[in-house]
């Protein structure tokens, strides 16, 4: 008889090969013999694959617990520490994108005015990381705590609920751009589809459920041609792949708020410009280039036409941020259970008076005191729209929203902000 082992681990080839030359009796036994050794090959390659697997576990939550930039007891208290409410009435606020433009300024208003915060975001490098740490290190200052994680690690959304039980959720993490949709497509789904749905997924499931406001943006209205752009109007006819991702959040969001009664409500923002901004944008990357000297390229839509936004300067924005978690009413479910409807709610936050490009430029121009190197091309099947204008009246009804700040003053505060953040102060000439 061999020994298990050698049953196991045969170690000549062929060894369990029938002998033809016995009876059936011998024929049956070693049938029988191989039958066991396969079955018991079998129970071997199951014990060594569970072992493999369970290793695997041990190995993922162990690299976790060492490398995870987020839990364990001290973590959990700076969360806490971070969402402690300092107002009466007051609301404790996830932001998610809050290393970003938007998202920085909606923190440090929140925070100011005795609101908690606790900030997520993943500091991806779809433009210069250094500028995210920085409004990181403004935020820390200022008593903000901003995670670093990714939408959608559910693991991580759901242990900070259980760490505070947000009233509200900021929801400004995306990606952002219209023209990069066209490199990178994937990335717009990655955040804008399937990180929305993991976070609506956690809030859902919160107890209590959170109110959300969220980015959307004026690109939904695409190629429309009526203009101000009011929020009844149709947004079925997106320009580029970006418009379409927040297009299909309105629509994620909607289905939210009707089966679980969670509270939603979208902002369409307008080309959000100011202090502390996107490096991706025309009024950024125009600064920069014209300070270096390098030429700018101003698109120009068809029949030479100019094209045009409704820049909105970012304290407008962040007002209509805070207006909008201020009047978002509550969420009615608990548990993942809708207990009865809640609010939906979209709103146009724009200037209500658009400009036309060429006339940015020569703002800066004006603010930087150095001409700009034009380079006049015809805008490219990239996604862009011609032109931008928002009518506010839905805003101004709801919780009187009404900017105050012209493109004139608000690209003041923005040079002033640019050169000084890149050192331009202490250059002859700049002043
Ligand atoms: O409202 C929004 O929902 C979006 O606003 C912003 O998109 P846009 O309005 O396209 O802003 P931005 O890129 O600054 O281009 C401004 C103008 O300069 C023109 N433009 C641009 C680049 C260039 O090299 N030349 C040029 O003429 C360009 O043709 C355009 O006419 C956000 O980026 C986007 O994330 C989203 O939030």
């Amino acid at each position: 008889m061999p020994s298990l082992e050698e049953e196991l681990f045969p170690s000549t080839p062929g060894k369990f090969k029938i002998d033809r030359g016995h009876g059936m009796n011998r024929h049956f036994h070693r049938c029988f013999a191989s039958t066991s050794t396969m079955f018991l090959w079998a129970l071997f390659l199951i014990a060594l694959t569970a072992s493999y697997l369970s290793f695997q576990s041990f190995v993922d939550s162990g690299s976790r617990y060492f490398s995870a930039s987020w839990g364990g007891i001290q973590w959990e208290k700076q969360v806490r520490n971070s969402a402690q409410i300092h107002r009466p009435g007051g609301m404790s606020v996830l932001v998610t994108g809050a290393a970003g433009f938007v998202g920085t300024h909606v923190s440090l208003a929140l925070k100011k005015r005795g609101d908690g915060v606790v900030g997520l975001d993943n500091f991806n490098n779809y433009y210069d990381p250094s500028l995210k740490r920085a409004r990181k290190s403004l935020l820390n200052g200022n008593g903000v705590l901003v995670v670093e994680g990714d939408l959608n690690d559910a693991k991580l959304l759901a242990k900070l609920f259980d760490v505070v039980a947000f009233t509200h959720v900021m929801h400004l993490a995306a990606q952002a751009g219209v023209r990069y949709a066209m490199e990178n497509p994937n990335s717009y789904v990655h955040s804008n589809i399937a990180g929305l749905v993991t976070l609506l997924e956690v809030c859902k499931s919160a107890n209590p459920q959170p109110s959300i406001v969220w980015a959307s943006s004026s690109s939904v209205y695409g190629l429309n041609d009526k203009v101000p752009f009011s929020e009844a109007d149709r947004t079925d006819r997106p320009a580029s792949l970006y418009a379409a991702t927040k297009k299909a959040g309105e629509e994620i969001t909607h289905t939210y708020n009707h089966i679980y009664g969670l509270s939603i409500t979208g902002l369409r923002f307008f080309t959000v410009y100011g202090p502390w901004g996107r490096p991706d944008m025309a009024y950024f990357s125009f600064t920069r280039n014209i300070l270096q000297g390098k030429p700018i390229t101003i698109y120009r839509g068809k029949n030479r036409a100019d094209l045009a936004r409704d820049f909105t300067y970012i304290d407008d924005i962040v007002k209509g941020c805070l207006g909008s978690l201020d009047t978002s009413g509550k969420s009615t479910g608990s548990g993942g259970k809708k207990k009865g409807n809640a609010p939906f709610r979209i709103f146009n936050l724009g200037n209500t008076s658009p400009v036309k490009v060429p006339e940015l430029v020569n703002i800066l121009e004006r603010h930087l005191k150095v001409k700009a190197k034009r380079n006049i091309v015809d805008m490219p099947g990239n996604g862009d729209v011609p032109f931008t204008h928002a009518n506010i009246s839905y805003a101004q009804r709801a919780f009187g929203y009404k900017p105050t700040t012209d493109l004139q003053t608000g690209l003041k505060k923005f040079v002033k902000w640019y050169l000084s953040y890149y050192g331009y102060n202490n250059r002859q000439g700049l002043q």
